[in-house]
């Protein structure tokens, strides 16, 4: 628990001069720290968890600096007057934890500054895992020796004596607990003088990975690329590498060289993984490499899981973690290096809450502390592409598979010209090919990005819609649990047995396939096959997808039917067809990366195929053959795609070659949610180079029961949007009820 300590255990410099009042952010949303009063005794520095009192409650929070470090741009000038000092309450405690180091309080203030987000909400990311449960106390207690004369021996306190003649320093809750007392005794012997605190070395529950444990033999291109991460390791200090490679390259095997080195150089290492928590194969291979599995971070963990891979983090005791976007916010004692694995991923932006991209500010928090960061990925970004072009960032290239292995090769099926038969969505030529991959003894895996049975329920007798009360979105039936369900809210309903419109009987029906469908349709094609389903609904979480996934190693299964989830980086060696049902999905809409997207995911997809000896084979069905997207698929050629997006978005400023900011305005009432829109409207920001579109609905102009409008802030790349978006907000006032959200760089535009 929170005890005053003495300042001998401190292990940051003192802060020059002492100040009578200290400024200490909490972990809630306002606009800035609060300022507490030093109480005599206590000796506090930038960086110290305390506990502060806070109306009538107590608040944990950081001792925090008064002049944050920003630039021009994100600095926003203080408009609170300073409490009088008489009227100052003082801080209550100092928590026996190591200090935030000033790299992760620049860190969050940039953080907060850049998403115009309030530091105490970027802080909360840092903390919260931390606050949760009871602390893991870093201060214990060894017997006096000898014992004070004279000290009053009760049977309680001989337990804890006897406990601790083995000379093992233990926190007060653990004596406590071990020798069936109150805390009250460990204190009261702590008062009497015969115990006294030693600092609890770090309990480490995480191996060692071991550089040398077995490295790989590279090979050409593989080598060159290891030795420039290596060195950039080795160098230490900011540089960004975009370290690009076709799937099955060797990407994986050459960033873990980097972060062999950085262990050697005694410093922590990060990667961020875009699914975590079906991270299964990512970590066995890390095991294999480094002797030992790394320490991981997602939301999935239990409680203490997380708080002991934060204590690991903050210690130094876990050399190497690897997580979720959040773990972005660990306060690493060295951290060294930052791997962002699939930097094009989506997933890396936070969309609720602090609504920050994980691989962009991974970048800013190396600049800000001085290590390299590495993106790797098969499909860069439009971003990333941009600033390896202007060789802001290092570009390193993999152009061929490992071992010999060939890209698949990809077939585009042309639906219009060979329809699958009435009630099916699977073309005879997909068909055909997956008896042959199956007759070898192949796998084969079908991709379709939509869970459930059906997309729409449409009645055959009125054409009604069947649609969520609280958002503009269909519902999605899910026949095996015989409900409909929308995927944007929680809204369940039973499936009905007649139209609500027209109360016709039996004339529902489904619209379009899920792979719920799919897999009905494949057990009546292949009814020898062993089959397969993934997707995020699968009930069991990471352990059953981690058991999935070793099925299909062993040959257990031989046709995989999934989402997304199956796109991401798997090896799977005998699998050597991969169909996608409708490589049209995801094309529509307004989407400014819609094309961009969508060639990323078939790209991931059909790179699972063929990836050892036996040559894959991709087959895309689409209705848009000559789509680019379809055409670079077929060729193979992404940069030329990519070549065409860039010099679409260049002219009108679109990101990466401008700036973008959404406003997004919900309120319970249509009316509320267009005044303030409105008042927006006309408050709108002009000039040279700065532009808005809107307001208008949003897409899901309906969402969780919320209205809501959408403006777009768009500016030329040299002007920043935070003060523009600073004074714009200042001008309006919303009215109770109504919200304002502000995305910075937005990547959806639901
Ligand atoms: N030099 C090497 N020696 C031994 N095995 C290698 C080597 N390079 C790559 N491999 C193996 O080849 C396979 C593909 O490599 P890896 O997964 O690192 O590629 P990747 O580029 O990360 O793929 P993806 O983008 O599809 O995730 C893996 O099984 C890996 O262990
Ligand atoms: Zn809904």
């Amino acid at each position: 628990m929170a005890t005053p300590s003495p300042s001998r255990v401190l292990d940051t410099p003192p802060t020059p001069e002492v100040p009578e009042r200290v400024a200490v952010l909490l972990p809630m949303p306002f606009p800035g720290p609060f300022d507490y009063k030093l109480p005599p005794g206590l000796v506090l520095h930038a960086g110290d968890i305390v506990t502060v009192p806070l109306g009538k409650r107590q608040a944990t929070g950081v001792v925090w600096d008064t002049t944050p470090h920003l630039p021009p741009d994100l600095a926003t000038p203080s408009t609170q007057s300073p409490i009088a000092a008489n009227r100052l309450r003082p801080v209550l405690s100092k928590l026996d934890v190591a200090p935030l180091p000033a790299e992760l309080r620049r860190f969050i203030d940039w953080v907060a500054a850049y998403t115009l987000s309030p530091p105490g909400m970027v802080l909360a990311m840092t903390l919260r895992p931390h606050m949760q449960g009871q602390p893991t106390p870093t201060m214990g207690w060894l017997a006096t020796t000898p014992l004070p004369a004279g000290l009053r021996a009760t049977p309680a306190r001989q337990k804890i004596l006897a406990l601790l003649a083995d000379g093992v320093p233990r926190a007060t809750t653990e004596l406590a607990q071990a020798a069936g007392t109150s805390p009250g005794v460990v204190r009261g012997l702590v008062d009497a003088g015969a115990l006294h605190a030693v600092r609890l070395g770090p309990a480490n529950p995480f191996g060692r990975p071991d550089p040398a444990y077995c490295p790989p033999v590279l090979e050409g291109a593989q080598q060159h690329a290891a030795e420039a991460l290596r060195q950039s390791v080795r160098d230490n200090r900011f540089s960004v590498t975009l370290l690009e490679g076709v799937t099955g390259s060797g990407k994986t095997e050459i960033y873990q060289e980097a972060i062999a080195t950085c262990l050697t150089e005694g410093r922590q290492a990060l990667v961020l993984l875009p699914e975590i928590a079906l991270s299964a194969q990512w970590v066995e291979r890390f095991a294999r490499r480094f002797g030992v599995r790394p320490a991981i971070w997602h939301s999935e963990a239990g409680q203490k899981t997380r708080r002991l891979t934060w204590a690991g983090a903050a210690d130094g005791s876990a050399p190497v973690i690897a997580g979720a976007r959040s773990a972005l916010f660990l306060p690493f004692h060295k951290l060294g290096l930052i791997i962002v694995d699939e930097e094009h991923e989506g997933v890396f932006k936070q969309e609720e809450g602090v609504t920050y991209n994980a691989r962009d500010m991974a970048v800013v928090r190396g600049r800000l502390a001085g290590f390299p960061v590495v993106l790797a990925s098969a499909t860069p970004s439009l971003e990333t592409l941009a600033n390896a072009h202007t060789g802001r960032y290092h570009h390193l290239m993999l152009p061929t598979r490992h071992g010999g292995a060939s890209m698949p090769e990809t077939t585009v099926l042309d639906m219009r010209e060979a329809p699958p038969p009435r009630g099916r969505f699977l073309s005879t030529l997909m068909v055909d090919a997956i008896n042959q991959t199956l007759e070898r003894g192949e796998q084969a895996m079908l991709f379709l990005n939509r869970r459930g049975y059906a997309p729409l329920t449409l009645c055959r007798a009125c054409g009604h819609r069947m649609e969520c009360p609280r958002c503009t979105a269909w519902l999605v039936e899910h026949r095996a649990r015989r409900i409909l369900a929308c995927h944007h809210c929680d809204h369940v309903e039973p499936l009905p047995e007649s139209c609500p419109a027209c109360s016709a009987e039996q004339s529902l029906t489904a619209i379009g396939p899920g792979i719920e469908r799919i897999t009905e349709e494949a057990h009546d094609l292949f009814p020898e096959a062993r089959v397969l389903v993934m997707s995020s609904d699968m009930t069991g979480g990471a352990a059953a997808t981690a058991e999935a996934v070793n099925s299909i190693s062993r040959q257990e299964v031989d046709l995989i039917i999934g989402t997304q989830m199956v796109a991401k980086g798997w090896h799977f060696p005998h699998l050597t067809l991969v169909g996608v049902v409708d490589a049209d999905l995801g094309l529509g809409g307004a989407d400014l990366r819609a094309g961009e997207r969508t060639i990323q995911l078939l790209h991931q997809v059909a790179g699972r195929a063929g990836r050892a000896s036996a040559p894959g084979r991709v087959l895309l069905q689409s209705y848009t053959p000559e789509h680019p997207v379809m055409q670079a698929l077929l060729s193979g050629d992404f940069n030329t795609f990519m070549e065409q997006e860039a010099a679409q978005r260049e002219p009108g400023f679109w990101p990466p070659y401008g700036r973008l900011a959404a406003l997004i305005v919900s309120a319970d009432t249509m009316a509320e949610a267009d005044a303030t829109a409105a008042q927006l409207g006309h408050n709108a920001p002009y000039g040279d180079g700065i532009e808005v579109l809107g307001p208008a609905p949003a897409p899901l102009a309906l969402l969780r029961g919320r209205h809501r409008r959408r403006l777009l802030l768009r500016t030329r790349r040299s002007i920043a949007v935070q003060p523009i978006l600073r004074r714009w907000l200042g001008m309006v006032t919303p009215a109770r009820g109504t919200r304002i959200d502000v995305d910075i760089d937005p990547i959806s535009f639901f």
